[in-house]
């Protein structure tokens, strides 16, 4: 994978808190999509004051950016799919509003159940409605794109209007084929990335904090050369064509 500029310090040490605190790791993980990937990101683990602080302040960062170089963007609620989207939505709500209280001060946030509650207050979802609302999904990482289109689907059938996406990693995967979806395994053939596509077919912007190249990167600077040459075989398998 060819080299993306030097990356910022921040992201550097995003990557180190990643990798001392094992959310990036290493081995052999079944993903989603059923793909064998050697490295997985577990944003479960961002559990501790300090890493679920980083995220969120990036998360939030990241988000501030792209509505300062878009005036006429905004959004109302945002919306983190279970499980791991949940801590989240909460967490980078809070950030959005130490950042620029006048602006994001009434974001709201919303997630779903992966079970429907059927007593007490019921139903699928926790928080703002969001009903007539603009909405933005924060998730952790996308690789194939399936977790994305489900929470697309949840805000359609709530009534709120899908403005953006951002996750913590973009894996710069390709869509998969008609026979990876059939369970076949790929069939080797050149297609589009899975965020590509997502932006295309959904008409928003989607953002990622951290993509696979700056993870690279990053590992490269750390001298962890034999991790980056299996995630960049990885990527040889999976890459997208754009
Ligand atoms: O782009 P995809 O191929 O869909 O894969 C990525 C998603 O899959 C996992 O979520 P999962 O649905 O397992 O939920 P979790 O939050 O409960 O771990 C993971 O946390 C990502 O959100
Ligand atoms: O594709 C996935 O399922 C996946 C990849 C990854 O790096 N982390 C994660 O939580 N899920």
């Amino acid at each position: 994978m060819a080299s993306p500029s030097p990356l910022p310090t921040w992201k550097s040490s995003l990557i180190s808190l990643a990798l001392s605190s094992q959310i990036l790791t290493f081995g052999s993980f079944t993903l989603k999509s059923h793909r064998i990937s050697p490295y997985f990101v577990n944003c479960g683990l961002f559990c501790r004051a300090k890493l679920i602080r980083a995220i969120s302040t990036a998360y939030a960062r990241e988000l501030h950016a792209y509505a300062t170089e878009n005036p006429t963007w905004t959004f109302d609620v945002l919306f983190g799919p279970a499980y791991k989207g949940i801590p989240l939505c909460a967490t980078t709500a809070e950030k959005l509003a130490t950042l620029d209280e006048d602006k994001w001060g009434d974001v709201a946030y919303s997630f779903n159940r992966k079970e429907v509650k059927d007593h007490g207050e019921g139903g699928l979802m926790v928080g703002e409605s969001l009903k007539g609302k603009r909405v933005v999904i924060i998730d952790d990482v996308m690789t194939a794109g399936t977790a994305i289109r489900e929470a697309i689907e949840i805000i359609k059938s709530q009534g709120g209007e899908l403005v953006g996406i951002i996750v913590a990693v973009d894996r710069q995967e390709k869509i998969p084929s008609a026979s990876e979806r059939a369970g076949r395994g790929d069939d080797g053939t050149a297609r589009g990335s899975t965020i590509g596509e997502v932006r295309r077919e959904f008409g928003v912007p989607v953002l990622a904090v951290l993509t696979l190249g700056d993870l690279i990167e990053g590992l490269r600077g750390q001298g962890r050369g034999e991790e980056v040459g299996r995630m960049e075989e990885y990527y040889e398998k999976y890459k997208p064509t754009e």
